[in-house]
């Protein structure tokens, strides 16, 4: 599958690898100011017969595990949690993980970017948010309301949510906001989502779709990057697989954006990275970087599910759901499934908190391959303050193997009962004033699991990915650091990253904003070197 666009050579200014949530962003600011931009996606287009509708229909997104826009990638085995390898989706798709992905849209908090120091504070980050946002809502100080990406609350959200803002913010003592993109995550609420016309907006759709016909821009799909080109320490180009054949792309300048699992598995094949990995698969070491692949954060979700004595969103029909959103873009298929959240420390002595409720009025489980009859919602709370963190290594030299993803899940005690604590606290949620009236009853875990080891063992067994992988290639001045403050990859030039790998420490909310405001931010920093 190929989409050529604007000029039809392969000599460009900047070379992006990847066009999902960074490099789409990326792309899209890098043309504003004139420059000649080559963008390489390894996944198809986002309209292909049979996953096209479904990347468009947002609650549809589940659908979409495990087919061609997916590079359904797994964990190795996790000691911690239960022995189990864990499916990782990702999109290989233009648009990347933001076309598979539950399109809620959340900035972290002001002391998660204060927290990544110098040029990366929430004063720092904030002018890029607002420049990407074409907010909906009341817009203010903080909302930007003249970007490209449709932000804002859906058309609807289901009874079911209502009734979980207001039994959280009973249950935990925390206001009901209207908003968590102010710079506080604390509260209960409806999330807001991209969205337009009961849509997904993807970063594809919204920054790259308008301007596919850019003379400066040529996007390749099906074009699978192997490896960096080099002079020296300087990248120059890279080599890629496309239709069939290895060819060599020259460029003045190459910026990763494959995200948080691939950027480091690239790295590493063109020699950057730890010496001992590369040297272990019998790759020669061009820049010894000890942090690319290290610092891998991730947030981990657990299924509490109640029976509902109201209709929820996956009772009726898939034929008549898809009718019903292919007629006006309404109905479930309108949804996110993950309309509310609501954020709460899981101890009197935290700093920030550390668990976010992800609420959906349907029954959510094992990434909605497991199905069950009748009406439900999911109370899942999610560790948005992990202590455990892993890697990504290589599983062999050759580029189209998976890499080797351990994310060392639960290897911290604390954050075992972090969970623990959620699943106790959910299940007081769901019998909160408004909730408690529409709940008929446990489905998991079961009110049988009681003591702190069968809830600990429960959420050994159930724990899943919620998607947010992160920190790969981070950001900062240590040792450990893979890219400057200006996301330069140290030691080399002419090479960058401009995805959700370079966070330096994950953000106590969903990722995929945030790896928008990197892509558009990224464009500054490169822009200045060209
Ligand atoms: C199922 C799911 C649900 C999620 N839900 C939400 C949500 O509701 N809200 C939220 O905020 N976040 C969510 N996230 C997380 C969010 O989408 C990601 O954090 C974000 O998209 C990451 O952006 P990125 O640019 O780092 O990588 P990606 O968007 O994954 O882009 C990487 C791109 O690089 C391409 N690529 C990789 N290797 C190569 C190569 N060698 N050559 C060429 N191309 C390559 C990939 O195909 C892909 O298109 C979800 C993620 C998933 C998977």
């Amino acid at each position: 599958m190929t989409t050529q666009t604007g000029a039809t050579d392969l000599r460009a200014d900047v070379i992006i690898v990847g066009a999902g949530s960074g490099g789409c962003v990326l792309a899209r600011r890098l043309l504003d100011k004139g420059a000649r931009v080559l963008l390489l996606e390894a996944g198809g287009s986002d309209t292909q017969p049979g996953t096209g509708l479904l990347i468009r229909a947002p609650a549809a997104f589940p659908k979409l595990f495990k087919t061609g826009v997916d590079w359904a990638f797994d964990t190795v085995e996790q000691p911690h949690a239960g022995g189990r390898r864990f499916y990782w989706p990702r999109g290989k798709v233009l648009g990347g993980s933001s076309a598979i992905n539950a399109t809620i849209y959340i900035r972290g908090s002001r002391s998660d970017f204060d927290g990544w120091g110098e040029g990366w504070r929430w004063e720092d980050v904030l002018p890029a948010f607002r420049d990407i946002e074409k907010f909906t809502g009341e817009g203010g100080e903080f909302r930007g309301d003249a970007g490209e990406l449709a932000v804002g609350h859906r058309a609807a959200s289901h009874n079911l949510s209502h009734a979980f803002v207001q039994a959280a913010s009973s249950v935990l003592g925390v206001p009901a906001l209207s908003s968590f993109n102010h710079g506080t995550l604390e509260g209960a609420g409806i999330l807001e989502s991209n969205h337009h016309r009961g849509e997904r907006q993807s970063a594809f759709r919204a920054f790259l779709r308008p301007v596919l016909h850019h003379p400066n821009l040529t996007v390749l799909t099906g074009a699978r990057v192997l490896e960096l080109l080099w002079e020296g320490t300087r990248a120059v180009g890279v080599r890629l697989r496309w239709k069939g054949r290895t060819l060599d792309a020259p460029a003045g300048g190459v910026v990763l954006a494959a995200g948080a699992v691939q950027t480091p598995q690239l790295l590493m094949l063109s020699g950057v990275g730890p010496k001992e990995e590369l040297t272990r698969h019998g790759i020669g070491v061009r820049v010894n970087l000890p942090g690319v692949g290290a610092g891998l954060q991730d947030h981990l979700a657990v299924p509490v599910i109640f029976r509902s004595k109201v209709q929820s969103l996956d009772a009726g029909s898939e034929g008549a759901a898809f009718a019903q959103w292919l007629l006006n873009r309404t109905g479930p298929l309108a949804s996110n499934i993950a309309e509310a959240s609501a954020f709460v420390r899981s101890g009197p002595d935290l700093e920030h908190a550390n668990l976010q409720y992800h609420f959906g009025p349907a029954y959510f489980r094992d990434h909605g391959f497991q199905r069950a009859d009748g009406w439900h919602f999911t109370v899942g709370p999610v560790l948005v303050e992990p202590h455990s963190s892993g890697r990504i290594g290589l599983s062999s030299a050759d580029p189209l193997a998976a890499p080797r993803i351990d994310p060392q899940y639960l290897s911290d005690e604390r954050d075992l009962r972090a969970l623990v604590s959620g699943v106790r606290q959910a299940r007081e949620i769901a019998a909160g004033e408004g909730l408690g009236q529409v709940n008929a009853g446990e489905v998991l875990p079961t009110t049988a699991l009681q003591s702190d080891t069968d809830l600990g063992e429960f959420v050994r067994q159930e724990c899943a990915t919620l998607y947010h992988p992160v920190g790969t290639a981070a950001l900062g001045d240590g040792d450990e650091a893979v890219v400057d403050r200006q996301l330069a990859v140290r030691g080399t030039q002419g090479l960058w990253v401009a995805d959700a790998a370079v966070m330096p420490r994950i953000i106590h909310a969903n990722t995929n904003a945030t790896s928008m405001m990197i892509g558009a931010r990224a464009a500054n920093f490169v822009s200045l070197k060209l």
